[in-house]
């Protein structure tokens, strides 16, 4: 199953133009099913149940959400009520905030009544900035990747990647696939090793569904295989997103992606990390101080997927289950920043 046209648009108005429409990823790849958000409260509830994920595309639909309040009741305290109930869906991805905040500082200084258009307008530009965003770092990357290439001409370009920093977790294109998207299209050969991302499958379930909807060649592998493909030379470098950069450049993402950057470090396999600017936060001083998402523990311990008759759940273990989403990769471990102004390294941040 696959979806067509080079803007995939994961997140866009609805066609009267006072809503939004979203893909549910909870069924993706079995099926596709879009769905409308009508109000601040859909909104808030599918970031929260991760209908709809990605640290770029939670900032969109927050935004879209926070116009639905708006267009309803445009006085202060539904603005002030709206922000505070979405700004809480989810607590790691800074873009979250970020947007709320770009759409606050647009509205504030209007009458009541103008407010929810102009909302409406913000969320627009922001989907639009960013594609541009991650087209503007898929250039960047693309370069990355074609002098990699020719250090070994001869060879397939292998790539890691961890959770889904793709289309579906931006408006479209995807922080870290961008540049595989771009390589891909220009004839370049990759190949990525794609992390299954336990406990909610986002690589297994999202990013295999992307790449094989783009023709690039992939191959879905356990979590704890990276590893074993470093030491034996197959892997010439990881690329993965993220969900915030704080000030002295550590990097929250997924969890297990700290993990990965351990063996790239000790295996010299480069690791870069691609990011629009909305996903830094100078604000916050270390990866120490960002709050991590814990998330039920039955996202573990249950195994859900399509059966002979109908959807089939498992447990997987009879123990209590412990379940936070996203881990710290400390800077020094990071080869560098993929941005839309090009390859950043992680001690410009803080001198
Ligand atoms: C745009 S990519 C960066 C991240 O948002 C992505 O890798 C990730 O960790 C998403 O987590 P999720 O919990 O699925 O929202």
């Amino acid at each position: 199953m696959r979806l067509e046209g080079e803007h995939r648009r994961s997140i866009a108005r609805t066609a009267d133009g006072k809503g939004a429409r979203i893909l549910d990823q909870r069924r993706l790849p079995w099926e596709i099913v879009w769905v409308e958000l009508r109000s601040a409260a859909d909104a808030e509830r599918a970031i929260r149940e991760m209908w709809t994920r990605g640290a770029p595309l939670i900032g969109a639909t927050s935004a879209y959400g926070f116009a639905m309040a708006l267009a309803e009741d445009g006085s202060d305290a539904a603005l002030d009520a709206a922000y505070h109930l979405l700004a809480e869906a989810r607590p790691t991805a800074v873009n979250l905030r970020w947007a709320l905040d770009e759409v606050a500082k647009a509205v504030r200084p209007l009458p009541a009544a103008m407010r929810g258009e102009a909302a409406f307008a913000r969320a627009d530009a922001i989907c639009d900035e960013d594609v541009a965003l991650n087209r503007a770092i898929g250039a960047h990357g693309l370069q990355l990747l074609r002098d990699l290439h020719a250090r070994n001409p001869g060879r397939t370009l292998n790539i890691l990647t961890h959770c889904n920093p793709g289309w579906l977790a931006t408006v479209d294109y995807g922080t870290a696939t961008a540049s595989i998207y771009l390589a891909q299209d220009e004839g370049l050969p990759v190949h990525v090793w794609v992390d299954e991302t336990r406990p909610r499958n986002q690589g297994a379930l999202l990013t295999a569904f992307e790449l094989a909807g783009h023709g690039v060649p992939h191959t879905v592998i356990a979590d704890n295989t990276g590893g074993l493909l470093m030491q034996r030379g197959e892997v010439d470098l990881v690329i993965v997103g993220t969900d915030r950069v704080t000030a002295n450049g550590d990097v929250c993402n997924k969890i297990g992606t700290y993990l990965k950057a351990l063996a790239a470090h000790d295996n010299g396999v480069p690791f870069y990390v691609a990011l629009p600017y909305t996903t830094f936060d100078p604000m916050t001083p270390t990866g120490a101080d960002v709050p991590i998402e814990e998330r039920d523990p039955d996202e573990l311990a249950l195994l859900s997927g399509p059966g002979a008759n109908g959807q089939t759940t498992v447990r997987v273990t009879a123990s209590p289950a412990y379940n936070p989403a996203f881990d710290v990769t400390p800077a020094r471990l990071v080869t560098g920043f993929i941005t839309e102004r090009g390859l950043i390294a992680p001690a410009a941040l803080s001198s």
